[in-house]
């Protein structure tokens, strides 16, 4: 998180990132296989809600991230491209809460996982995010810098309790509720 700030030349003390990333939670993801697995919804597409996921990858693949914007000769906006499976690697997502507080500059990873036909996957994300009375806005610092603030303050609680978890996964749009036009 520190380093991520500080590329945006924003400068937070221990106790700031700490508040942020307090917050732990595990998840385990199992996923059987599955006769047709292009009709198999598994974690349907979203964004996670924290400040970052590091996510233990087994070698089976599965794991879909949707591509922001065109990169030449790679893939096109809009598109899903598969992560590299690599048994044990540990992937990393930036979350909605980081998207808010770099007002913007850092985008959060809409993904969706599921498996195979043949072979069964395992998953163990583990989020990092505030505790539940933090305060999310974007880093004043950065307003001043942008102009204008992307997403009004909210309290992280209202935030997950208002949308991620009351709704079932739809790609971005739990972050719509922070949103300014
Ligand atoms: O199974 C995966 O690779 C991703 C799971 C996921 O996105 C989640 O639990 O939030
Ligand atoms: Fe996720």
């Amino acid at each position: 998180m520190e380093v991520l700030l500080e590329n945006l030349g924003a400068k937070l003390d221990n106790a700031k990132i700490d508040a942020l990333i307090r917050l732990k939670m595990v998840n385990m993801n199992f996923y059987p296989t599955c006769p047709n697995p292009e009709l198999m919804v598994g974690v349907g597409h979203h964004s996670d809600l924290g400040a970052l996921t590091v996510l233990l990858q087994d070698g089976i693949g599965g794991l879909y991230v949707k591509v922001e914007e065109d990169i030449e000769n790679v893939a096109k906006k809009g598109e899903w491209v598969e992560i590299p499976s690599i048994d044990g690697a540990l992937v990393i997502n930036v979350d909605d809460t980081l998207q808010m507080i770099s007002n913007g500059k850092y985008e959060s990873a809409e993904h969706r996982a599921g498996t195979t036909s043949t072979k069964s996957r395992e998953s163990i994300p583990l989020f990092t995010m505030p505790m539940p009375t933090v305060r999310i806005e974007p880093l004043p610092q950065l307003v001043d810098r942008d102009g204008r603030a992307q997403f009004r303050e909210v309290v992280f609680k209202g935030y997950y309790m208002n949308n991620f978890f009351s709704n079932a996964h739809d790609g971005k749009k739990s972050l719509h509720f922070a949103q300014l036009d």
